[in-house]
């Protein structure tokens, strides 16, 4: 049966409140001040690689859209990730946490050493928007209905127990909170206008979840390469590598 609009809202949000990337593990040790350096290094070294995807499936996202309204609503995503001329943007503003945590902004960017898991389930997520239908593409942004309160937390767990968290190493998240409510208020009403039959309810539900799989399986990779059991697979990162001081010598 199709779902009032008010009753597949909540059972949108109730996936989020399931599976959702903040109930994992690797998040309280990050935010709770739990990660040694190395730890923090890695997870902002293989976060760059969704950082780098994001801009990448919103512009595979808009390539398939054929109304300019839509394209219009859409494409400050692109400019928020990428700046322009009066705005350094999202990328840049990574790159600055990359460097006060000790890593070489251009080792982050060359993208060396992300770990395969992270490379799937990020390339994945760009495939997925280029090939499934647009209340898909759009149904699985919605994660970003969640980001806010995980962003703000962040913000208070990094500066509250780490000496590289200020203002300028944290302005991504600052942004973000900025930049996400216009987005992801469109995004839903959005897919709450076009989800109408049972189907396509299904569907973007299911684009939901298959969203908080792609963030939650780098999370899990995280964690068995540089948590436990500490096993870092062939090409990711090593500790010690890659760091800031080491392209003076
Ligand atoms: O730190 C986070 O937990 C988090 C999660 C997500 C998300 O839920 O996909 C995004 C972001 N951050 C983010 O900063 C961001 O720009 C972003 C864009 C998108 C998207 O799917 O289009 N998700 C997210």
């Amino acid at each position: 049966m199709t779902q009032s609009r008010s009753d597949f809202e909540a059972r949108l949000r109730q996936i989020g409140a399931e599976r959702y990337h903040d109930l994992h593990p690797f998040h309280d040790l990050l935010h709770g001040g739990g990660c040694t350096p190395d730890q923090v290094r890695a997870w902002v070294l293989n976060r760059y690689y969704y950082q780098h995807t994001i801009p990448m499936k919103d512009a595979a996202f808009m390539s398939r859209v054929e109304s300019p309204e839509l394209r219009r609503a859409w494409r400050s995503r692109i400019e928020d990730h990428d700046g322009t001329s009066e705005n350094e943007g999202g990328i840049r503003r990574w790159l600055r946490l990359a460097e006060a945590v000790g890593l070489d902004p251009d080792y982050v960017a060359s993208r060396r050493g992300v770990l395969p898991a992270t490379k799937f389930a990020c390339d994945a997520y760009v495939r997925f928007v280029r090939d499934k239908t647009l209340l898909e593409a759009v149904a699985s942004s919605l994660t970003e209905l969640f980001a806010p309160k995980i962003h703000a937390n962040r913000i208070e767990g990094l500066l509250r127990n780490y000496d590289f968290a200020d203002d300028s190493s944290l302005s991504y998240f600052r942004n973000r909170l900025k930049e996400a409510p216009k987005d992801v208020a469109f995004g839903l009403a959005w897919v709450l206008d076009h989800a109408d039959t049972q189907e396509k309810q299904d569907a973007a539900a299911d684009a939901l979840i298959f969203k908080t799989d792609v963030l939650w399986s780098q999370l899990d990779a995280l964690w068995g390469a540089y948590v436990e059991p500490g096993r870092i697979p062939p090409g990711g990162w090593v500790p010690g590598t890659g760091l800031l001081l080491q392209r003076a010598s």
